[in-house]
């Protein structure tokens, strides 16, 4: 156990990416403390079992698929957004399982992702100047002086929201509610416009073919004929606002060791990730899982640092490392920290966000990604995961199951005229159901051919 460590010594050291405009300070630490008494949203024996799945993954004996959206919003919060993007998860992860022969352990980014770290604080338009959108944990998006103010009720509001998406994740999970039979209708579409269509098919139907036989065999006929009974489902975000987090980190009665109770898995992000920084010291003391991200800038020598740090002892499943570099970098800027964690020798899980380095601005002024360059990027990731010998242990994804049109391309190309019709992200934009599912079935190829090799050896 840190004993220097508090939840609240991330308040001596700086701090970047938080809101330092609340108007009231006060009514602040009146929701501060309101929070700290209220219920965890996640229980300790819940996130120790992530860390028994997440060792697994850094074993190379299981996959970790996390994703969701960029940032929830207050507005977005419904039955079908929830469900649907729960159901796109498990329906990416069965075409993994199948491809990979290998479980895998499904994270959301959701039921707390509602911050987000701005490039600029300030936002200007039309000769106007706002503070910029935050995340609706912190203000509105909105280009109103009003909705910008950072407002403390927004902590409670999301803290509800977060409560009441769990539930609803949680009856999912445990009511079997898996309608994989989806699977083989969601892909069709984009299997029949696909250049490399019939290698999917393939593969899709000899999914789908399984999922049938398991039917078969099941003693529970309807209401989920193709369900897989309970599913191990956890929630993740970003931990950027750390007043936020700290009010829901609490002493595990039983060993006394901390747990931020906000998320099963937190992660630090690329723009806070200062060895000496406010995010970095309150990570190190929480007992959760945790994700670092590490884009193009970052050194072998930085990153074995803060390993230093977060994860000194080297526990398995304690530390997972997001790369996030872009297409264009990622084949120079990967190998060398994945050798360095290598020759480290201490057991972490390399995982791939090929979102957040491939992100442009369409001609017509939409903030955008190709769908190309993710495909690129998560390709790149596999060569060098190979050539390096490291397991390629995870993907992290901004996604939705709704038919959004916010990333361009795929097999039902999203063009830029398109961006308009279907854009609602509150930040960056996410791959729509279609084209997630369709990385999903291009990394199982990927997956599948080490895995063919083997069969066939033995
Ligand atoms: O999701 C990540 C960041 O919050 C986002 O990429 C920042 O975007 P910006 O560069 O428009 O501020
Ligand atoms: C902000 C994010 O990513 P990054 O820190 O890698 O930019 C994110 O994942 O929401």
């Amino acid at each position: 156990m840190n004993r220097d460590w508090t939840p609240r010594t991330w308040r001596n050291k700086t701090v970047t990416c938080m809101p330092d405009d609340y108007p009231d300070l006060h009514a602040l630490a009146r929701v501060e403390e309101q929070l700290s008494h209220l219920p965890p949203l996640v229980f300790a024996s819940d996130t120790r079992r992530l860390s028994a799945h997440l060792a697994r993954v850094a074993e190379g004996k299981a996959f970790l698929l996390q994703g969701g959206d960029c940032a929830e919003s207050f507005k977005e919060f419904t039955t079908d957004n929830i469900r649907d993007t729960f159901r796109l998860i498990l329906q990416m992860a069965v075409v993994l399982t199948f491809a990979g022969g290998r479980p895998v352990v499904k994270v959301g980014r959701i039921a707390g992702q509602f911050a987000k770290p701005r490039s600029s604080p300030m936002e200007t338009r039309d000769g106007v100047t706002l503070p910029s959108y935050r995340g609706d944990i912190i203000n509105g998006m909105d280009f109103d002086a009003r909705e910008r103010m950072p407002d403390p009720r927004r902590l409670l509001m999301a803290y509800h929201q977060s409560s009441a998406t769990l539930n609803l994740v949680r009856a999912f999970a445990q009511g079997g509610y898996t309608d994989l039979c989806n699977l083989h209708r969601w892909t069709l579409d984009f299997i029949a416009s696909s250049p490399q269509g019939d290698r999917y098919k393939g593969l899709a139907d000899k999914i789908f073919e399984s999922l049938c036989f398991m039917s078969a065999l099941s003693p529970h006929p309807e209401p989920h004929p193709h369900g897989s009974g309970p599913v191990d489902f956890f929630t993740s975000h970003e931990a950027l606002l750390l007043n936020y987090e700290e009010a829901l980190t609490r002493a595990e009665p039983a060993s006394g060791e901390w747990f931020d109770t906000s998320a099963h898995m937190l992660w630090i992000g690329e723009r806070t990730r200062q060895l000496d920084g406010g995010h970095v010291e309150f990570m190190r003391g929480i007992q959760n899982p945790i994700g670092l991200k590490c884009g193009p800038t970052m050194e072998p020598e930085d990153l074995l640092r803060l390993m230093d740090v977060l994860d000194p002892k080297g526990v398995p499943g304690r530390l997972t490392l997001i790369g996030r570099f872009g297409a264009d970098k990622v084949a120079e800027r990967l190998p060398r920290l994945m050798a360095a964690t290598r020759r480290d020798g201490r057991p972490v899980i390399w995982s791939i966000d090929p979102m957040h380095g491939n992100t442009h601005k369409a001609s017509n002024g939409y903030k955008t990604r190709s769908f190309d360059r993710i495909l690129s990027e998560v390709h790149a990731f596999l060569e060098v995961a190979a050539a390096e010998g490291v397991h390629p242990g995870g993907m992290h994804l901004e996604m939705t199951g709704q038919h959004v049109t916010e990333c361009l391309g795929g097999s039902l190309p999203v063009t830029e005229d398109d961006l308009s019709s279907r854009y609602h992200t509150h930040c960056d934009p996410r791959l729509n159901g279609t084209q997630a599912l369709q990385l999903a079935f291009t990394v199982a190829e990927s997956l599948q051919a080490p895995r063919s090799h083997r069969a066939r050896a033995a």
